[in-house]
């Protein structure tokens, strides 16, 4: 038997820093939601634990025990299983590659062992934004990553991913973010159309934007860039960056945003996606 499992992008659609432990680890408050685009794995029986990875994206990415995905799958304890995944995001890009390919491997190993799923500790071990990835759906995500909770229906709406190609760490960007402190986003209130969402998360904020954008000016031009094109509701940075989203009232609006962006960038368009579950 072959399991196959999807590793969508995750998009923080608002990611506001609200605090920082004792350990160093920054709190979050965000409105998480995921793309019909991202990265394959597929698992079959083998005598050992084994990974390839293939795909556009695979140059750069570790195959050795770096590979998140080999990390996940040694919580099963040495399973026999040869992992293929195909990398098609962008790495260290804030949408969770890495960590969206670790939770689709727990997935796929749970089914193909026929075991649970490893405990929470152990999922929130191997990045803040692996639980979140587990449950491909739109969610309001607290705590360092691990609170989790339904959040409400997405609007008809598109999307589109620009990367500009220099990877930001995760680290560098919180440790030079001056405000630790900043207010929590309100209720959230859903939202019937693209419009409605676009106007509402306006009012919302990536604490992380201004601390990457220092590391990376070339946000400052993919923000300009996606904002400029037709139809263009909202344009923001995700996580810890660089990629950015824009988001439109229709696919095709989307499709034709990222046909006029296509060239020196990473541009994807694509749509909400949520697992069903
Ligand atoms: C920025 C986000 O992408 C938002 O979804 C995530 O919080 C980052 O999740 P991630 O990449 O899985 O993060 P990890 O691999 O656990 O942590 C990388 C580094 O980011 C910082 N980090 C991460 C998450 C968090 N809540 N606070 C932090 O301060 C820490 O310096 C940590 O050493
Ligand atoms: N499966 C994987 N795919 C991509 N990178 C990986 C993977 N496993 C480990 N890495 C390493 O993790 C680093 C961070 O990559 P990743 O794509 O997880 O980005 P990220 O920006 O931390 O995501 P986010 O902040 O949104 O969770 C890369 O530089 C890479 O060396």
């Amino acid at each position: 038997m072959t399991v196959e499992a999807f590793a969508p992008a995750k998009i923080n659609l608002t990611l506001h820093v609200t605090g920082r432990r004792a350990d160093g680890y920054h709190l979050l408050d965000s409105l998480v939601v995921f793309a019909d685009a991202g990265d394959r794995l597929i698992c079959a029986p083998a005598e050992g634990l084994s990974l390839m990875v293939t795909g556009p994206r695979a140059g750069g990415v570790p195959t050795d025990g770096r590979n998140l995905v080999l990390q996940a799958a040694a919580l099963f304890d040495g399973p026999g299983v040869a992992i293929t995944l195909e990398k098609n995001l962008p790495a260290a890009a804030g949408i969770g590659g890495g960590s969206s390919d670790a939770a689709a491997t727990l997935r796929a190993l749970a089914a193909l062992l026929r075991r649970p799923l490893p405990a929470a500790e152990a999922v929130l071990a191997l990045g803040a934004d692996v639980p979140v990835c587990l449950c491909p759906r739109p969610v309001r995500m607290r705590g360092v990553g691990e609170v989790i909770s339904a959040a409400p229906e997405m609007p008809r709406m598109g999307l589109v991913l620009v990367n500009p190609g220099v990877e930001v760490p995760t680290p560098v960007v919180f440790g030079a973010l001056a405000e630790k402190t900043n207010p929590p986003m309100p209720d959230l209130p859903g939202w019937n159309t693209a419009a409605d969402l676009a106007g509402w998360l306006k009012v919302q904020r990536n604490d992380l934007e201004s601390p990457a954008r220092l590391h990376a000016p070339v946000i400052g031009d993919v923000l300009e860039a996606l904002a400029a094109t037709p139809g263009c509701l909202l344009a923001r940075m995700s996580g810890s960056g660089a990629t950015c989203f824009g988001i439109y009232g229709t696919q095709a609006a989307a499709q034709n945003a990222a046909q006029r962006l296509h060239g020196r960038w990473w541009v994807q368009a694509c749509a909400p996606y949520s697992e069903a579950g």
